[in-house]
Parts: C-alpha cells; sequence; structure tokens
C-alpha cells in the first residue's frame, strides 16, 4: 500500500485562512502520556517558584501536541454535576421552549444554537450538536465591582429560561468559575513562554470568553452499521480561534486530536480532569513554539454525549503581537500584529 491510501487531507479554517493537513486513515489510538499529559494544578495558588514549575510541564504540553489534561483545577465537581444537569434540563425541553433562548433573536449571539446549524469543516458533514452559549459580559465577570451599575444591553434574556429551576444560577457560576481559572491558566501561559506572569493581564480584562454547554445526540446503532462507519461527524476537524480552551466532557469519549505524526488519538475522558488546548491566537503570539491542535469529536454510540467547552480570548479592542520572548536573530516573528476583535468565529 503506497503512502497515499493511507493519508487523506483535510482542510482547516484557521486563523491565517484555509490550511491543509495530512491525516492518517487509521482509527484512533490511546495517546502516551508524553503526548497528552495529566498536569496536577494543586500549586497554582502557591508561590512563583511553584508556578514556574508548573509552567515548564504546561510548556512541554504546549510545545508538543498542544493539548493536556488538568486536575485539581479547584472547580468543585459539585458544581459540574449541577452544571450538566441544568445542560440536560435545557436540551431536554420541547423545540418551542428552546427557540424562545435561540441566539437567533438573543442579543449578542447568545443562547441556543439549534441541531446542524455549524458546518466547522468544510470537507466534512454538517455538525452534529446543539448548544447553548454565552458570551463575556461584564456585569458576570467577578473581578468586575460593580456590575449592578453596567448598562444591560446586551444581557441575555434570562426570563427565557426562568421555567428551568436554577439554570441562570448556575450557568453564571459555572462561567465565572470558569472564567478565573482561564485567567489563571494564562498567566501559566505567561511564565511558560517566559514573561512575567502579568503579561496578558490588562488584555485579559473584558476577554473574549464564551462559556458553551453542548448537546451530542444518540447515533443509532444502525445508523452505524448502513454507513459503514462513517456517521455524520459530532464537530468537525478544527482548530480553536482563539487561546486557550478548557473542556469537560462526560465519560461518553468521541473526542479526537491529531497527534504530530497525522494520526487520531484518542483524548479519552479522564474522571476529575478538564482537557485544556492551545487555540490559533496563543500559537500566532508564540511565533509557533505552542501548537493548536486539530481535533473533531465523533459520537458513535446509543446515548447523547454532553460536554462544556469555555474558550479564552483577548480584549477584542487590544491589539497583540508575537512575545518578545519567542523572537531572537533565528526565530523573526512570523506574524504581524492583529486586533483581537478579529477572532469572532467560534464554532458554536
Ligand atoms: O465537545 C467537545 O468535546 C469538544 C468541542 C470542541 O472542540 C469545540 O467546541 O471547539
Ligand atoms: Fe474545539
Amino acid at each position: 500500500m503506497t503512502t497515499l491510501l493511507e493519508h487523506t487531507q483535510v482542510e482547516l479554517l484557521t486563523l491565517s485562512g484555509p490550511e491543509f493537513r495530512r491525516v492518517s486513515t487509521a482509527p484512533p489510538r490511546p495517546p502516551t502520556t508524553d503526548e497528552i499529559p495529566i498536569i496536577d494544578l494543586a500549586s497554582i495558588d502557591k508561590d512563583l517558584a511553584a508556578r514556574k514549575s508548573l509552567a515548564s510541564k504546561v510548556r512541554a504540553a504546549a510545545e508538543s501536541t498542544g493539548f493536556f489534561y488538568i486536575k485539581n483545577h479547584g472547580i468543585s465537581e459539585e458544581l459540574i454535576q449541577n452544571a450538566l444537569s441544568q445542560a440536560k434540563a435545557f436540551f431536554d425541553q420541547p423545540i418551542e421552549k428552546k427557540q424562545l433562548a435561540s441566539s437567533k433573536i438573543q442579543k449578542n449571539a447568545d443562547g441556543w444554537h439549534g441541531l446542524g446549524t455549524t458546518q466547522v469543516n468544510k470537507t466534512e458533514t454538517r455538525d452534529r450538536k446543539e448548544t447553548f452559549s454565552l458570551r463575556y459580559n461584564a456585569k458576570n465577570d467577578p473581578t468586575v465591582s460593580d456590575p449592578d451599575k453596567l448598562s444591560g444591553d446586551n444581557d441575555f434574556a434570562w426570563e427565557t429560561t426562568s421555567h428551568l429551576p436554577g439554570f441562570h444560577e448556575t450557568t453564571i457560576e459555572f462561567y465565572q468559575r470558569r472564567l478565573t481559572l482561564a485567567r489563571k491558566m494564562i498567566r501559566i501561559f505567561a511564565l511558560a513562554l517566559e514573561m512575567p506572569e502579568d503579561y496578558f493581564d490588562t488584555v485579559t480584562t473584558n476577554p473574549g470568553a464564551d462559556g458553551l454547554y453542548v448537546h451530542y445526540p444518540a447515533t443509532p446503532a444502525d445508523a452505524v452499521e448502513e454507513n459503514n462507519g462513517d456517521v455524520d461527524v459530532g464537530i468537525g476537524s478544527h482548530t480553536d480561534i482563539q487561546c486557550v480552551t478548557l473542556l469537560w466532557q462526560d465519560m461518553s469519549g468521541g473526542l479526537q486530536v491529531l497527534s504530530a505524526s497525522d494520526e487520531w488519538l484518542d483524548a479519552r475522558p479522564i474522571a476529575g480532569t478538564l482537557v485544556v488546548n492551545i487555540g490559533d491566537f496563543l500559537q500566532r503570539l508564540s511565533n509557533n513554539r505552542f501548537k493548536s491542535t486539530v481535533h473533531r469529536v465523533y459520537n458513535r454510540q446509543p446515548t447523547s454525549r454532553y460536554s462544556m467547552p469555555f474558550f479564552l480570548g483577548f480584549n477584542p479592542d487590544s491589539v497583540c503581537r508575537v512575545v518578545p520572548s519567542c523572537i531572537d536573530e533565528t526565530h523573526p516573528a512570523l506574524y504581524e500584529p492583529i486586533s483581537c476583535g478579529k477572532v469572532s468565529h467560534i464554532p458554536f
């Protein structure tokens, strides 16, 4: 068999425009612990030396596959399970109820995005998922001292979900915890880039920050068989556009990550962890040192899969350039400065 038969090509929509990637057609394999390591965040609130040691582990992961798991991340299992119950309650509603919260009629494109409304990869099928998403709103930012004084122009109309007890409160609390954790992680990334840890602080005060609930409907067993296993993608092959993604996934499996050797790796669920990956923006700022890695989701099981991703970017009005520590005589800046507001196509 020639190499041509063993590989296919996917076209990706990245921050720098369309890109083509060679992909092995072999079934996904488990990653080694170096390919997708588990990093313990227990020391993230300790002294600078502890955070630098953490940053060196994050650097190693960021420079290889660009994906890692975090444990002891500080978001309680109770809150995660409450958020999951709320996500299920929302998606279990009749379509007319979900339509009240539709992103098409809500402010800020927040809310429900129905099944099949996205296709993140045009060389694959439409995505088979539905989403509830919230963009950054300063009112929900725990670091904003007087949120009640802010105008409510962009608020999601929470009355459209008021029949779901606790939905609003839990969704906001989970969003806030993830925003706080994502900001801590961006400080670790600053250290990992050998910069002062507050290097990104001024560009993450009102960041692009999207908190999602995602539901991938069940795939009936006969659909898998009839199509010879070639069923629709849950979410097609893509890279995340922003800086860093924090992902909670249920125990269904189905998240696949493209390795440096062009093979699909099973980023299997590990209880008590979140998956972290780097987006195009951080790859760009790091002059390609940190990898924004291709991934996709297949839900091939007869039950629903749920996940809850959180994407952190920078303030939309800031302009970011390649960080100085990633440039030297042999590594000139590969990218021009870019306005962070350009980063808009999140795969809802
Ligand atoms: O649902 C997942 O596990 C991953 C989703 C994802 O990659 C995305 O929303 O960008
Ligand atoms: Fe993604």
